[in-house]
């Protein structure tokens, strides 16, 4: 699926029109592995459709907001590659707080499962020149998150 603010499309109409690519096997298994590490259990029956891809120049913020443009409530698996972000964690009611904030840096992975599924959450801050160029990145931060649209 391809998001677009703020809805899922089978084709990127405003991109190139497309079909997008088919989910990759490899990157189901690793949300798998992180849904089981973070529930404690065996995660076979997640099946993400959709990885959305954001990337973050020095500059770049992303305000709080919920993640509820699926239909299904399975968890969101976020990836975190090159700058180390400030993460606003928040609550289900508000977007302001009680929050927790906290730093995601490359190679983190956060679960918003269960109760958090639907909690507030936006980075305020971007820490440039923190990322490793090891990752391929020379600048900015990529996150990626992995979800189910419930949509098909
Ligand atoms: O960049 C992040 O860590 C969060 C991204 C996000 O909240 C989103 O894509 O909905
Ligand atoms: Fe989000």
């Amino acid at each position: 699926m391809h998001w677009q603010p703020y809805r899922y499309t089978r084709l990127a109409h405003d991109v190139n029109g497309r079909k997008v690519a088919d989910f990759p096997g490899w990157l189901a298994d690793l949300g798998r592995r992180a849904v089981a590490e973070a529930y404690g259990r065996p995660a076979d029956d997640y099946e993400p459709d959709t990885a959305l891809v954001n990337f973050y120049d020095a500059e770049a913020r992303m305000g709080m907001h919920q993640d509820k443009d699926e239909r299904s409530p399975a968890p969101v698996v976020s990836l975190s590659i090159g700058d180390t972000c400030l993460f606003r964690f928040g609550n289900t009611e508000t977007r302001g707080r009680p929050y927790t904030d906290v730093e995601l840096a490359s190679g983190d992975l956060f679960v918003f499962g269960g109760p958090s599924r639907l909690a507030y959450h936006g980075v305020p801050k971007i820490y440039p020149g923190t990322g490793d160029p090891a990752t391929g990145l020379a600048a900015g931060r990529l996150n990626l998150t992995l979800r189910v649209t419930g949509l098909r």
